[in-house]
């Protein structure tokens, strides 16, 4: 584990791929500035197959900029950025696609008016018969796209109602499958539990752990460490653009994360302002150590 906060470094903790293979993504102290505004820096992280690899962090602490250039959409300007143990520099999405890379993004690209199974394979459609006859294969696409959403166990009374009219967390368990389906090796995910109420977040939390055990290499990009402790496999938490910390989940509990996620200084110069404005009983607000996990919160140390 290397806790940046302290300074501290534990031996073993380096990720090592099972039978020695490359890891599906690993970044090596990689970084990316636009202008001479340095967005990330020094970040090193590591995709396994099989595996969830969580990167929490608060706003602008570099998550969306390290999906970026993961999902070929911005280039690193430090560093390197290696795919099956080879260095990459993507140019579009479409390479980091063709190398099995696939983002779903919060407001994911879906067309609400269509049907669940048009935007199943949206943009990648069946076709047959022989050019220039050739037409959509709509009772194949329906067929598969139903085949593939119950694989996944997610069962939804009619294909053909327009996607718009799905849950938040209905839609992102059909991002999911879909990307699975279209032969997705790393699947990154960009807050998909942000918009979602606890049972949505559960459902979603589910699909995830379904990619995981079909042998995907998930990236969890989160806000909230409860949701990554419930998947994740390595935790990396970013801060103004360097990783705090890097633990796999047997070197970090819970509480820990939790009090990574708070930021335990910046908690107690909110207390001290809020204190200034008057009107909030900032005695009744916790202090840093009282940043408590939640009773089933894992003992430190323990998965
Ligand atoms: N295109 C850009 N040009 C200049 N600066 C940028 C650009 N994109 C991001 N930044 C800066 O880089 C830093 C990291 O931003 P980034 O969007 O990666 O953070 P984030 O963790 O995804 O935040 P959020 O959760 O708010 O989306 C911020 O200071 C941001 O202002």
């Amino acid at each position: 584990m290397t806790d940046k906060t302290t300074g501290s470094h534990v031996a073993g903790t380096k990720d090592t791929a099972p039978g020695g293979e490359h890891p599906l993504v690993e970044l090596r102290s990689a970084g990316k500035s636009y202008g001479n505004i340095r967005a990330l820096h020094g970040v090193d992280l590591t995709v396994h197959p099989g595996k969830v690899t969580c990167v929490l962090g608060d706003n602008g602490a570099g998550k969306s900029t390290l999906i970026k250039i993961i999902s070929g959409l911005h280039q690193h300007t430090e560093g390197e950025f290696l795919v099956d143990g080879a260095p990459v520099r993507f140019s579009s999405p479409r390479e980091a696609l063709d190398k099995g890379i696939a983002t779903v993004y919060q407001d994911l690209a879906v067309v609400p008016l269509m049907p669940v199974w048009r935007n199943f394979f949206l943009g990648s459609e069946m076709t047959k018969g022989p050019w220039p006859l050739r037409r959509l294969d709509i009772e194949r696409m329906k067929k598969t796209a139903d085949e593939e959403l119950r694989n996944m166990g997610i069962v939804l009374d009619d294909l053909e109602q327009p996607i718009g009219t799905l849950s938040g967390g209905q839609r992102q368990c059909v991002a999911i499958a879909r990307a699975v389906y279209f032969g997705a090796r790393v699947l990154i995910l960009d807050e998909p539990t942000a918009a979602l109420g606890v049972k949505q977040s559960g459902v979603v939390l589910k699909y995830i752990a379904m990619a995981r055990d079909r042998g995907l290499g998930v990236i969890f990009i989160t806000h909230n460490p409860h949701h990554a402790y419930m998947v994740g496999d390595h935790f990396s938490v970013l801060r103004l653009g360097t990783l705090e910390l890097s633990a796999a989940r047997s070197e970090v509990g819970l509480e820990t994360l939790t009090n990574h996620m708070a930021g335990g200084a910046e908690l107690a110069a909110l207390k001290h302002e809020l204190a200034q404005v008057g009107g909030v009983d900032t005695e009744e607000l916790p202090e840093e150590g009282d940043l408590r996990a939640p009773a089933a919160a894992t003992p430190e140390g323990q998965s």
